[in-house]
């Protein structure tokens, strides 16, 4: 019987297609929050974690390294027995479609838990400036250094996964100073603070999620950003902002394919993605397994939004498209 500080993690070790399946099945049975105690008291939740190891010092995955493990962690109980069941079978169901591995099973305390996943997240160089680092390593900065520094806590967004390098970079070649930048699904808030060290000086950033809410203040902060006479930031729960129609010359979004078309059309909520981005501005789409980027794409046109840049790293791509002028 384990005990009430422990928690169960269940991990695979799989490739980047099948890390979005697997993830989709832990947010499936284990999202939500922590703090969202159910009516016995027991705690669901966490979603799935992402973590990828086999990088090189340049922050390149190493052939034959390279390897995404995704997690989740689940509370001991009669919720947490009931959710660990659902979460073999639908990974048996997923092992016969992708190449799954028998799932790693451990109890943890979650002490451990909070500090698990750390020992693989260092220091990492991004594009030509943006240097992300965890806020608990020591990291010396060039002069040039644009440094994020970062504890994610439950949030996605650490810069170990493809989907948020490709939008750093592609912000690093839009954003110009004095820019207005709006984050949907912002995470750790990781995006929204390159924005502001990019020299953006509005900054709307969002999510569904209270945790990344959460997370995305305490990094503003981590950061220096908060009060400054030069810069507004704003975040707020909730997806595309209502009331402020083109006031953006940068708009990100790293979600999947799937919540990008809703998104863009207005389905996911009741402002469609184009309507915040000015005339010209730029809108960079990311979280777009390779063979979904033809039906990003597609719904992007259905608003009047022409392609200017594709990224690619592995199976991931990141469309950068712009609002005709
Ligand atoms: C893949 S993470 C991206 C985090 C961070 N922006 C990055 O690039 O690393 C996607 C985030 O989008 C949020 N999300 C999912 N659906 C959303 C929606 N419809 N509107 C706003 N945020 C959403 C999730 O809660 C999650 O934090």
């Amino acid at each position: 019987m384990e005990q009430e500080d422990t928690l169960i993690e269940i991990a695979v070790s799989v490739d980047s297609e099948a890390a979005e399946a697997v993830s989709e099945l832990f947010n499936r049975y284990n999202g939500g929050s922590y703090a969202a105690d159910s009516a016995e008291g027991e705690a669901s939740g966490g979603g799935a974690v992402i973590e990828a190891t086999g990088f090189d010092d340049f922050g390149q995955p190493i052939a034959g390294q390279f390897r995404l493990t995704v997690k989740t962690y689940i509370k001991p109980g009669r919720r947490g027995a009931q959710i660990r069941r659902q979460i073999e079978e639908g990974l048996w169901h997923l092992s016969q479609i992708y190449p799954i591995p028998e799932p790693q099973i451990r109890t943890l305390r979650q002490e451990d838990w909070a500090h698990a996943w750390k020992k693989f997240y260092k220091p990492l160089r991004v594009g030509r400036r943006l240097v992300l680092k965890p806020s608990w390593e020591a990291f010396q900065p060039q002069p040039d250094d644009l440094v994020i520094e970062l504890e994610p806590g439950m949030a996605f967004g650490t810069g170990l996964h493809p989907t948020t390098r490709l939008c750093l970079a592609a912000l690093e070649e839009h954003i110009q100073p004095g820019d207005a930048v709006l984050d949907v699904g912002t995470g750790s808030g990781v995006l929204a603070i390159a924005a502001a060290r990019l020299g953006a000086r509005f900054i709307v950033a969002t999510d569904i999620d209270p945790l990344a809410i959460q997370a995305t203040r305490e990094n503003l902060t981590r950061n220096g950003l908060d009060g400054l006479p030069d810069l507004e930031v704003d975040v707020r729960q909730g997806s595309v902002p209502d009331g402020l129609t083109g006031r953006f010359q940068v708009v990100v979004a790293n979600i999947l394919a799937e919540v990008l078309v809703g998104l863009l059309d207005g389905t996911y909520g009741n402002v469609p993605l184009a309507v915040p981005l000015a005339t010209g501005g730029h809108l960079i789409l990311s979280g777009i397994l390779a063979e979904k980027d033809a039906m990003v794409l597609q719904a992007a046109a259905r608003h009047g939004l022409q392609l200017v840049d594709r990224k690619q790293e592995e199976d991931w791509v990141a469309l950068v498209v712009q609002k005709a002028t």
